[in-house]
């Protein structure tokens, strides 16, 4: 209980979020208790001594209760007013003692040198340069004036006092280094800590970042996929329907720009529903597979193939003529009916009509043109099937 007390009597101060005025406080407050303790030490061994003026004993007691004072303006964050104080009113202190005791050459002139280091502490190295120049000074003033006599005659004599201040001197000294040592060293293992967290956290949130990388990379990925699905036949992995509006717009364009054609194929499998009614539906799947990869083969790059309906396709060749796209389509008609479709140990024969019309011979718009090569494969339908037919306006008036 007593020793909670005085533990938290002698603790310094603390401001929250203040991090500086604390540091602050708890080094005034160190060298408050030291100074403390010191000054009573000496007046313990002062008193043992027996030597020692009454004068001196004074100055001893005023410097604790000022020092007391400067503790309470510290509790009360009045840590400026504390720092200064205590550097002004220490110097005189022990100015003050030395004068009293009547020579430069007692003990208590060396306290100048924690006086000095004291400076140091607070004021970091402003203070020690003030601090030196200082001490100096008044050392300068004490020795100017002991050999001017005006010091009364001096008091010195060694013996318990001397004893007692320069035991109090070598513990001051070495408790003050062991305690900087001290903070020091916990600083140093703080700012390890702090660095080691620091990586830490960096390398999290490395990881979370490729980790996010990764994520995007796969979103863009799916993103791409389900374009490309949604631009795609799932069974014959041609062109959609839907991919057309586009593409077509773009290719019109292109050809306007170029003074250019762009050919339209349409192509039917011919009495389809017969192979789905004769082989069964998984059967016609496959012919729809076979016909739509004789499709892809003779599509140049330029060139789109696309699943238009159930058993309908659109072949779109850029820069080619009516003339060439009739040829291009009857090498695929003969192609298709030299395959040979394979299901379940039935051989299915397979037969394709097409539609041709072109633009701009036969439209400005895609979907215009699309209208009449669809009409064409219906002439190659209405003559009996597995045929090219070039659209022409006078067969189909409108
Ligand atoms: N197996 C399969 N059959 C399909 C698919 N899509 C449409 N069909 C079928 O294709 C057939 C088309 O029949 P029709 O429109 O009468 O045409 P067709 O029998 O080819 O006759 P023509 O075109 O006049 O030669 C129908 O039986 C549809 O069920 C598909 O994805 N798979």
């Amino acid at each position: 209980m007593l020793v909670t007390s005085i533990k938290r009597w002698l603790a310094p101060p603390v401001f929250e979020g203040a991090e500086e005025k604390t540091r602050q406080a708890s080094l005034i407050n160190m060298v408050c208790i030291t100074s403390l303790a010191f000054t009573l030490a000496v007046m313990v061994g002062a008193l043992m001594g027996g030597k020692t003026p009454v004068s001196t004993l004074i100055i001893d007691l005023v410097a604790c209760a000022v020092t007391l004072q400067f503790r309470h303006w510290l509790r009360s964050g009045r840590v400026v007013l504390a720092r200064f104080g205590m550097v002004i009113f220490g110097l005189v202190f022990i100015t003050a003692v030395t004068a009293d005791i009547g020579t430069i050459r007692t003990p208590t002139a060396a306290i100048l040198l924690f006086w000095v280091l004291m400076t140091g502490l607070i004021f970091d190295r402003r203070g020690i340069v003030i601090g030196t120049i200082a001490a100096s000074m008044a050392v300068l003033g004490l020795i100017v004036a002991e050999n001017a006599g005006w010091l009364r005659p001096p008091f010195y004599d060694v013996g318990v006092t001397q004893w007692v201040t320069f035991t109090a001197l070598f513990g001051f000294t070495s408790g003050l280094t062991y305690y900087i040592n001290q903070g020091t060293k916990s600083a140093l293992a703080l700012a390890r800590k702090e660095i080691e967290q620091r990586k830490q956290a960096e390398q999290s949130l490395k990881a979370a970042n490729e980790e996010l990388h990764l994520r995007v990379f796969e979103v863009q990925r799916l993103q791409v996929e389900l374009h490309e699905q949604a631009i795609h036949d799932p069974l014959t992995g041609l062109y959609n329907r839907r991919y057309l509006s586009d593409a077509l717009a773009r290719e019109i364009i292109q050809a306007k720009r170029a003074n250019s054609s762009l050919t339209f194929v349409m192509a039917d499998i011919d009495h389809f529903k017969f192979v789905n009614d004769s082989y069964g539906h998984l059967a016609g799947d496959e012919v729809l597979v076979q016909v739509a990869s004789l499709l892809k083969k003779h599509a140049r790059g330029s060139d789109i193939a696309c699943r238009y309906g159930g058993e309908e396709f659109l072949l779109v060749f850029p820069g080619t003529s009516l003339e060439l796209a009739h040829k291009r389509a009857e090498e695929i008609q003969q192609n298709c009916a030299a395959l040979s479709i394979q299901h379940e140990g039935k051989n299915i024969a397979v037969m394709l009509s097409f539609g041709v019309a072109a633009y701009p011979d036969h439209g400005q718009q895609w979907e215009q043109i699309i209208v009449k090569a669809d009409k064409a494969l219906y002439q190659s339908k209405c003559n009996g099937r597995n045929q090219v037919t070039i659209f022409r306006d006078e067969e189909f008036p409108t």
